[in-house]
């Protein structure tokens, strides 16, 4: 967005033969220091936007543009938004990715008016609106959190490090990681920002704008924003502590990018400082390490298409208040890899599904308790309402009703209690004192007044009995002056610019124009029907209404910043007690689920073992419960063979339609859910812990980063080959589709040899090539599936169950025809099939299959290796490799000495 002083015709400086009018000067003053935000400058009861940003917000909200004098000889464009509706037109100008300076007059009018009569009512920018600074209820997702993410970088001699830092200002949840290039962009996708800052310097390379584009938002900032040097005085000074060292330990590039986060948090807020809790520092591998593909592929929280409706977490979330469904958010894009903390979530879980009647009571209560975190922020900026103060009573009630139940509840866990002890800690009085002070019925504003409940402060009371009594009066003096006039239909009405007045129609007014009552009614103002007077008892009882009204509202201020500063002075209990009860909702919810949809406790544990039982996926289940029927549940083994060495490989082949893909994805599931700490649709799990998932399961062309769909499957699939351990879980989908036939079969048959062999992950591949089945014979730890069918008089019959064994068709020619193809592309279709059947018995493909030696290039199995020299030298090179601590590069090296090593002997 070009600034308006940008444009010569918008800067009046440029012309100082030119008269300004001094508001105008005001307005360029201010935007010239804002020169890339919108400016909403704040004239009565409407924002109004001029010049450049007119054209811009007319355009974006479809507001008319209009005129407003003139401007160094031009017409000034103009539009404004009505106050009230200001959120509302926020809202899609941050959707649109523009930025909103508020410009907001600092001063009674009246003021101004003192300095004399061409006097500009002093504005000043009150707060700049970003897509990741927002407070406002209406402008968030209750559901979701709204981070903003800061990313920096250390140079390093051969990797660069990364760290990213994120702070929710609505919640005031704030961490920081360090990252390699690969993990930086993982923890994005699984923060999915509202808004990223990064320096000019990163946002300009070369290699990283493909990546920038991928975001509508992100925003980048000078040096002094990013600058290390000044990063722990920066942090410490907005915490008010001497080092940050009670942090605990954090990088040069932590530092950094936490403290680029706070300074423009400071920024935006112009100063106000936010209940920020101090940066929790998250270590690599504390959490499931899903990179972005898979999350998107997995369509945990959001679907491909990016609707919520439809994702994972659409079909478990029963949490019933909005910290709570933030919290399963934040849950299922982070689970856990520690055995520990896993399993205290699991027992949460059980302890509420087998207790109905407290689990439900739970929920009962919780239901009715508002997001008091997200009103606890408004309040530090200044930003909140009397609805703000009384979600804080309701939620400090609520919170201490929760506590006492809970406490007393002989089946709470570990974990539980940690929750209670938190709501323990709430001081009771406080809720009490607000409960004393606020109405039941509020006010959105708190300029509006009429908060506080009556008796709770005298002169309060005095000064509305007063106002109320006068308007009891103007009841009397309607009455009085009809009576003396003779004229049944006089009035005494109010509005904002003659106050109180008069009013009589024109047929009546002669007789109040003429003596002897034109010594009483003085006339205001003739309108088509009706004629208007003041009297002067009229004036006196207007002033004296006015005057109280205006002490209320002052006094009733007063007492709000009061209230508000004793809740400030509780913040940290009042985050803490929002936190348990959102911990609380999730447990309870997941209980919910688990007993609704029949989810079992699955067991963890520290060692490669994955078996699954009648397990079911858990998004289709739901579908198919309301369309179509049962969904058929299936077995999943992939632990150690003879519960040594790594895991196994499962290689499924199948027709089409016959259920691999939702089988290969709700076993990823199953494991995600398990580590969040959720049990899992199937009838038993023993899963050991992973600590990556990968999965590379369908694509779709990717044309804003010039890549083809063959392109994002390749280098999808290298990511995988490049990084997965013998701890992750890897789910392959028909590796090879995008391209011609041999050439898919040869990679395919190479990423499974290199998964089993290299990677030695737990790994699920499905695929239509069925000549790979025959590797199971060489490849000892690859196990061999397929999904049944049934033919019945020419058709294929579905059933959905995963046995032992391979495919031997793939029945493309029954699906295109349940699809729908005509019928002689049906016919012609199964005559060329039949052809190349035939055909391909004498194929090369088939030859290569019989003939390759499979081992010839790679390691021997582990079965032969001790017996073989040769490959007891590639097994002890091996052994000194942690593929952990290798970087992608170090790894293709070392796997080229291996290779060479094989070749040698
Ligand atoms: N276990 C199951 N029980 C019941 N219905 C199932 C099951 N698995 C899959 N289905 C149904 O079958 C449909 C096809 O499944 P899926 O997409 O997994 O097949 P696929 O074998 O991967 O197909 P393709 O090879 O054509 O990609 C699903 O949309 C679902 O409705």
């Amino acid at each position: 967005m070009d600034a308006v002083s940008d444009s010569p015709r918008q800067d009046p400086a440029r012309d100082a033969s030119t008269r300004v009018t001094p508001m105008m000067e005001q307005y360029v003053e201010i935007k010239a220091a804002n020169p890339d935000s919108l400016l909403f400058y704040r004239m009565g009861d409407f924002y109004e936007l001029f010049f450049q940003d007119a054209e811009i917000a007319s355009r974006a909200l479809g507001i008319v543009l209009t005129k407003r004098g003139k401007h160094l000889g031009e017409d000034i464009p103009m539009c404004g938004v009505p106050v009230e509706r200001a959120d509302e037109y926020l809202h899609r100008l941050i959707a649109l990715g523009h930025r909103v300076a508020v410009c907001e007059q600092i001063e009674d009018p009246a003021e101004a008016r003192k300095r004399g009569p061409k006097s500009v009512v002093r504005r000043d920018v009150t707060r700049l609106v970003t897509p990741g600074t927002l407070t406002e209820d209406t402008l968030l997702d209750a559901r979701r959190n709204n981070y903003l993410a800061a990313i920096a970088r250390a140079r390093g001699s051969s990797d660069d490090s990364y760290a990213i830092a994120w702070i929710d200002i609505s919640t005031g949840e704030f961490g920081v990681a360090e990252r390699d290039r690969i993990g930086l962009q993982a923890e994005v996708a699984r923060l999915a920002p509202g808004e990223i800052i990064v320096s000019d310097a990163l946002y300009g390379e070369t290699d990283w704008v493909p990546y920038w584009r991928e975001f509508r938002h992100v925003t980048p900032l000078g040096r002094d924003v990013f600058d290390g040097a000044t990063a722990e005085r920066r942090l410490s000074d907005f915490f008010h502590v001497a080092t940050t060292a009670g942090f605990g330990p954090m990088s040069r590039p932590e530092l950094t990018a936490a403290a680029a986060c706070v300074t423009y948090v400071e920024r935006t807020q112009l100063g106000k400082r936010l209940p920020l809790s101090p940066p929790s520092r998250e270590s690599a591998g504390a959490v499931l390490s899903i990179d972005a593909a898979t999350r998107a592929n997995l369509e945990l929280v959001v679907t491909l298409s990016g609707d919520r409706q439809g994702s994972l977490l659409a079909t478990i979330d029963r949490t019933v208040t909005s910290a709570g469904s933030r919290l399963l958010v934040q849950r299922l894009s982070a689970p856990l890899t520690d055995v520990a903390m896993i399993v205290a979530r699991h027992d949460a879980v059980e302890a509420f599904a087998t207790h109905r009647s407290t689990r439900w009571n739970l929920r009962d209560t919780l239901r009715g308790c508002p997001d008091f975190a997200r009103s606890l922020s408004r309040l530090v900026v200044g930003r909140g309402g009397p609805r703000d103060l009384a979600a804080i009573r309701d939620g400090l009630t609520t919170a201490s009703a929760i506590g006492d139940a809970l406490g007393v509840w002989p089946e709470r866990t570990a974990e539980i209690s940690a929750h209670i002890e938190a709501l323990a800690a709430i001081n009771r009085d406080g809720a009490a004192e607000l409960t004393r002070a606020l109405n039941d019925d509020l006010p959105l504003l708190k300029r509006d007044g009429g908060f506080i409940r009556a008796a709770y402060a005298a002169p309060l009371d005095e000064l509305r009995a007063l106002r109320d009594e006068s308007r009891r009066v103007i009841a009397q003096l309607q009455a009085q002056y009809a009576e003396e006039t003779g004229v049944k239909a006089l009035k005494i009405r109010h509005n904002n610019v003659l106050g109180y007045f008069v009013e009589v129609t024109a047929q009546h007014a002669d007789k109040l124009l003429t003596a002897p009552l034109n010594q009483t009614f003085i006339h205001r103002q003739t309108l088509a029907g009706q004629v208007r007077f003041t009297t002067t008892t009229l004036g006196e009882l207007e002033a004296k209404i006015s005057t109280a009204g205006d002490r209320a509202l002052a006094i009733e201020l007063e007492l709000f910043e009061e209230l508000s500063s004793r809740v400030m002075l509780e913040i940290d209990v009042i985050k803490a007690a929002a936190q348990a009860l959102a911990a609380l909702d999730v447990a309870s919810a997941l209980a919910e689920l688990s007993v609704e949809q029949r989810y079992v406790r699955p067991t963890i544990s520290d060692d490669l073992s994955f078996a699954i039982a009648g397990g079911r996926h858990p998004v289709v289940e739901q579908a198919l419960l309301k369309d179509s029927g049962p969904f058929v549940a299936n077995d999943c083994d992939l632990s150690p063979p003879r519960d040594k060495g790594p895991g196994r490989i499962w290689l499924l082949t199948g027709p089409n339609m016959a259920g691999k893909s939702t089988f290969l994805r709700q076993n990823a599931l199953i494991a995600v859910l398990a580590q969040m700490g959720s049990f899992v649709p199937a009838t038993s799990a023993t899963i050991g812990v992973i600590d990556r998932l990968f999965s590379r399961v369908g694509a779709a062309d990717d044309l804003a980063r010039g890549r083809s769909t063959f392109m994002v499957e390749m280098v999808e699939t290298a990511a995988i080959l490049n990084q997965a351990t013998e701890r992750s879980l890897v789910i392959l989908d028909e590796i090879g589709r995008g391209t011609a036939t041999f050439d898919g079969l040869s990679i395919a048959w190479a990423a499974i040899e290199h998964l089993h062999e290299v990677n030695r992950s737990r790994a699920l591949f499905a695929t239509h090539y069925h000549e790979l089945t025959a590797l199971a014979a060489r490849l000892s730890r690859l196990h061999n599936a397929t999904v049944r069918v049934k033919e019945w008089q020419g058709d294929v019959v579905f059933l959905h169950e995963v046995v032992a064994g391979a495919a031997d068709r793939s029945y493309g020619i029954q699906v295109a025809k349940l699809a729908g193809l005509p019928m002689p592309v049906i016919e012609k279709a199964k005559v060329v099939l039949a052809q190349l059947e035939a055909e391909d018995r004498m194929s090369p493909a088939r030859r290569l299959i019989d003939d390759l030696p499979l081992f010839a290039a790679v390691k021997p199995t582990e079965k032969t290796a001790s017996a073989d020299p040769a490959a007891a030298e590639i097994a002890a090179a091996l052994a000194t490799i942690n593929p952990d601590d290798l970087s992608p590069r170090e790894a293709l090296e070392a796997l080229y000495q291996l290779k060479a090593k094989a070749a040698k002997n």
